[in-house]
């Protein structure tokens, strides 16, 4: 290895490394840069901590996908790991016996046969917040969490979410909250995890308010774990309960200590997860259609004729419905929920294309290059349903359908693409048949265009812009009014 090169990338200064290319906000511009300037796989250091960025199809498949026996691991970080206890989080959890345990739990209730199971609940909570968003267009964001926080509840631990304050939603979105803006921002890497005897200061020393933070933390994320799982469990004693992916789980295995551990485990992880893609993509979506009027009047026009506008959408209406399935793939391509993915960590030193690629290097799978490639994708910039309807080969097919990318890779990929895949559908079918979806005009009449930025350095969730959602017609209203009675 010593006298095999290591990939290219921007150059580093001595001890520090590449300190001062990375940022904070859209880290995946600069990467895709890279990509441009140095090829398919780039290498960075940061104080000798390797960080590697794939950008091609090629690239990913072939590490993250086919040698992934090595590329599935998780970076152990002390901070979100050990102190804030987030370990048994499908999300960090290490590869190991724990995490295949993981995984198996949820192909076995989220595979794509069982996720018809799901159907009515979906159905209810579409529904749902079709009501709440026409009672008051303007909180959309808050709808959309609302929707996603009670259908991962739903699913879930069978839990219907009150309709106002909710209990355990406040708790659940607390953990988010916690996890995305405090314990993992900026990354998630803290001096502790750079000087591990940190962890050892006593709690009252000074410069140790990260640990009392810590201990705060875990006894919040704790309590989101354990709370809902009581309430599944004595939902489960008294006999009335609704089918849900943990009661699914517990009638079809052995309750012994350690799986009871991983499902509480499994089961909390699911939420923490799917709250801001879930949010990210539905904000897109909006921002597609504000920018598009085009777009949103050719799906409408499809609904009309196919569902009529005496019933919303179902999910037998699908297959007839193309290009409302095209405006769902290009949102996932265009919004692009996660573009760096979530770091893989390297457990081997490998060799790919000549090149030398160290253990324990991060491996980012570059997503957002990748969706915006013009050769894979040509105006990748732009919003253009159309291009998932053109006839091509199953090989060119294959290579466009952003399912391939934006859920991740290998073995560490998405579980909740299945889920996402008939949610989210139901969800924008709905939306698309009974809204009007309009940039907003001010008091004299000029159209405010929506700017956004994006702050979050994991998930491209847009900072809050407005937008002009109100009912198609006063027979969708009576629709809407019927289906939620
Ligand atoms: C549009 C919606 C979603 C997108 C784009 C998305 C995308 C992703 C991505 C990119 C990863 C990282 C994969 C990797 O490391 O290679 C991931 C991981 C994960 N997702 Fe999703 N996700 C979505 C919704 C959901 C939902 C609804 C759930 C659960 C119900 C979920 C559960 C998870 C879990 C548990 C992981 C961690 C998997 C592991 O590390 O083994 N996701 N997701």
């Amino acid at each position: 290895s010593s006298s095999t090169p290591l990939p290219p990338g921007p150059k580093p200064l001595p001890v520090l490394g590449n300190v001062r290319d990375l940022t904070a906000k859209e880290l995946w511009l600069p990467a895709t840069q890279w990509g441009k300037d140095f090829g398919d796989v780039v290498y960075l250091h940061v104080f000798g901590q390797g960080l590697v960025f794939l950008n091609s199809p090629e690239a990913v498949f072939d590490l993250l996908d086919k040698r992934g026996s090595i590329y599935s691991d998780k970076p152990q970080l002390i901070m979100i790991c050990d102190l804030c206890g987030c370990k048994n989080m499908v999300a960090f959890t290490g590869y190991n016996e724990q995490s295949k345990r993981h995984r198996k739990l949820m192909h076995q209730a989220f595979a794509p046969k069982v996720i018809n199971t799901y159907h009515p609940l979906m159905i209810s909570e579409t529904h749902d917040f079709l009501r709440r968003l026409i009672a008051d267009p303007s909180g959309y964001m808050a709808h959309t969490r609302r929707y996603s926080g009670g259908l991962t509840l739903s699913v879930v631990y069978g839990y219907e979410a009150a309709p106002h304050d909710d209990k355990f939603l406040a708790m659940a979105e607390e953990t988010v909250d916690l996890l995305a803006n405090r314990i993992a921002s900026g990354g998630g890497i803290w001096p502790v995890d750079i000087l591990p005897f940190l962890q050892y200061l006593p709690l009252w020393a000074p410069g140790a308010g990260f640990l009392r933070n810590a201990a705060k933390w875990k006894a919040t994320l704790e309590e989101c774990v354990e709370k809902p799982y009581e309430y599944l469990k004595e939902s489960m004693k008294s006999g009335n309960y609704t089918q849900s992916f943990c009661s699914m789980l517990l009638d079809e295995n052995k309750a012994t200590e350690e799986f009871e551990f991983d499902l509480k485990w499994v089961a909390n992880s699911m939420y923490a997860s799917s709250m801001d893609t879930v949010i990210t993509t539905i904000a897109h979506f909006l921002l597609a259609m504000m920018h598009n009027p085009e777009a949103l009047a050719k799906a409408q026009k499809e609904i009309d004729t196919v569902v009529g506008s005496d019933r919303l959408p179902d999910f037998n209406d699908r297959s007839s419905l193309p290009y409302v399935d095209a405006i769902f793939s290009e949102t996932l391509r265009w919004g692009v929920p996660v573009p760096l993915n979530l770091p893989h960590r390297l457990m081997e030193d490998d060799v790919y294309n000549g090149k030398f690629i160290p253990k324990g290097s991060l491996v980012f799978g570059n997503i957002w290059a990748i969706v915006r490639d013009e050769r894979i994708y040509p105006k990748a910039s732009e919003f253009i349903p159309e291009r998932f309807l053109e006839e091509v080969d199953e090989a060119t097919a294959r290579r466009r359908d952003p399912r391939n990318y934006v859920f991740g890779f290998g073995r560490r990929q998405c579980p909740g693409n299945y889920l996402v895949e008939s949610s989210i559908w139901l969800l924008m079918a709905s939306m698309l048949a009974t809204l009007k979806i309009s940039k907003p005009v001010d008091e004299e009449g000029n159209v405010i265009e929506p700017k956004v930025e994006f702050k979050n350095p994991v998930f491209r969730i847009p900072t809050p812009f407005k937008c002009d959602i109100r009912p198609r017609s006063e027979a969708v209203l009576n629709v809407i009014r019927q289906n939620t009675a």
